[in-house]
């Protein structure tokens, strides 16, 4: 058969040009290879630096104490940090505990707990240095008192890593608003707790610090993403904590580590300073709370937040002072109750603790009415998961770009990697098999364009008035709902997120261990 001449065989072509092709192609993949290895070594270092960087800093903290507690017998620490937190204050307060006794038997006892737990990111070493000026904040309603943060509080000269790489060695310049109020208020933030990589996830763990544990049973996790403060508090580390929550974020480890925890409406508290994966995602918002043992530690917190500071160094903030009026009320309440949503099917341990904690508020006088939330799979997968990640994850991922994915993170992580098409096309064939995975996928894909991210929080709005509406029309003063638990096991990720702004809090009604 007769040849074009375009056509031609390999064997054909000129020797000196293959031998240049091939050694180019080697050349390349080389390159490829060096690139790579390059790049897993600049995230080695990364890596090694926010770890030895926190060592160093616990390291640093147990010198501290040891020196400390030479001048102190160990059994007044252990009395210290059985106080309650009213207990603490008022012996603060009157001048029979000093703020360095509270600091550093609670630095003690932190340290301890970190070391079974992996709870902390970081000690911070200026706690003590604020000591030689805390006289300054005698009438501060938190005057002496120990707290953690998050790891995502910005708190001047230290990282916010939220989990990820590209945030390690970039110190915060200033301390965020609610630390700034915080420590006006006389509390001193001495350490600063693990979350999940991205702070998208309900476990608690980052190629940077690793695994948290839960403190009552170590094959469980703490929850997250505010779960190292969850470990810690209850553990005993620390009586009071800052955490952030936009889906369960503070509901979750509360839960799941057997304190309590409250999340405020969303720029209740200033989010001001605050550090996160995926900022100006404005569907679902993010708020600021306080994790403690008992509920009164939560509403002296709010109190001490919600302060003419904090409305002057954040003007966003509505000036609005703590309600003591309403919060000391004896009124009897008209109570929703939801002990199934019809989305997820709380446990049975937690079915037991809901009926039983509604047993005793009928007791106590307090009327009980049925509500179910409306539309619950259509809020789940269009304004939840539609709305955190509108950008089809790509804040999210670039925010993991250059360092390994965590274990916890995942099974999340690999369908937001798929490609537009791949999600829409399995989310079709999906449809009639497995329709919430289905609904997750063409919601992982985000919005298509500008108007459509306007609808988007259109919908947002008019759920959220709702949600209102049949608040109202039930005439409800508050909303009973089992929370998720008894704790998952380690690299299981819950996905259970809320939308609407009622401010939710999470009691523990009893401790469930399983075995
Ligand atoms: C086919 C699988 C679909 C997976 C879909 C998962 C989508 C979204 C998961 C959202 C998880 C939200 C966690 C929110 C945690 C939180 O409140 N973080 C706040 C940090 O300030």
């Amino acid at each position: 058969m007769e040849r074009t001449n375009t056509e031609f065989s390999l064997s054909e072509m000129d020797p000196t040009f293959m031998s240049v092709l091939a050694a180019t192609a080697c050349g390349g993949a080389a390159l490829v290879l060096f690139m790579r290895y390059c790049n897993r070594q600049r995230m080695k270092v990364k890596i090694r630096k926010a770890r030895s960087r926190r060592d160093a800093s616990v390291q640093q903290a147990e010198q501290a104490v040891q020196q400390f507690s030479t001048t102190k017998p160990d059994a007044e620490n252990a009395r210290i940090v059985s106080l309650s937190l009213t207990e603490l204050t008022k012996r603060l307060q009157e001048g029979s505990l000093s703020p360095e006794e509270a600091l550093h038997a609670y630095m003690e006892k932190a340290l301890e707990v970190n070391k079974r737990l992996n709870c902390a990111t970081d000690i911070l070493l200026e706690s003590r240095e604020q000591l030689s000026n805390i006289e300054n904040c005698r009438d501060g309603l938190l005057y002496g008192v120990p707290i953690s943060i998050k790891d995502n509080v910005g708190y001047k000269g230290h990282d916010s890593t939220c989990g990820v790489l590209c945030k390690v060695d970039e110190p915060a310049e200033e301390d965020c608003v609610v630390v700034t109020v915080l420590k006006r208020q006389g509390a001193i933030p001495f350490i600063k707790t693990n979350i999940p990589q991205g702070l998208l996830n309900y476990d608690c763990s980052n190629p940077l610090f690793g695994q948290s544990l839960n403190p009552h049973n170590l094959q469980k996790t703490p929850g997250g993403s505010s779960g190292g403060e969850g470990a810690l508090i209850g553990g005993g580390g620390s009586i009071l904590g800052i955490g952030t929550d936009i889906g369960g974020s503070i509901r979750i480890p509360s839960s799941f580590c057997g304190i309590c925890g409250f999340k405020p409406t969303s720029n209740r508290i200033s989010l001001r300073g605050l550090s996160s994966c995926c900022r100006g995602q404005k569907s679902v918002l993010s708020a600021v709370g306080p994790m403690a043992r008992d509920v009164d530690s939560l509403a002296l917190c709010m109190k001490a937040l919600l302060c003419e500071d904090m409305f002057a160094l954040d003007p966003t903030v509505p000036p609005m002072p703590f309600d003591d009026k309403a919060y000391l009320s004896t009124k009897r309440l008209r109570i929703g109750y939801c002990e199934n949503d019809g989305y997820l099917m709380p446990s049975p341990s937690m079915s037991r603790a809901f009926r039983e904690t509604r047993e005793l508020l009928e007791k106590a006088g307090h009327t009980f009415v049925p509500f179910t939330p409306p539309r619950i799979a259509y809020a789940m997968h269009e304004l939840i998961v539609k709305g955190l990640l509108a950008d089809g994850a790509e804040t999210l991922l670039s925010n993991l770009k250059g360092g390994p994915v965590d274990p916890c993170l995942m099974a999340q992580i690999i369908p937001y990697r798929l490609p537009h098409w791949l999600k829409k096309t399995l989310s079709v064939i999906l449809r009639p098999i497995l329709p919430r995975i289905s609904a997750s996928l063409s919601a992982l894909c985000g919005v298509s364009s500008v108007p459509d991210l306007w609808r988007q929080h259109a919908s947002v709005e008019d759920y959220t008035h709702e949600f209102i509406s049949e608040w109202q029309r039930l005439k409800m003063d508050v909303l009973l709902c089992p929370m998720l638990g008894p704790a998952f096991n380690l690299n299981y990720c819950g996905k259970l997120t809320c939308t609407v702004h009622p401010p939710p809090s999470t009691v523990p009604v009893d401790l469930f261990l399983s075995v």
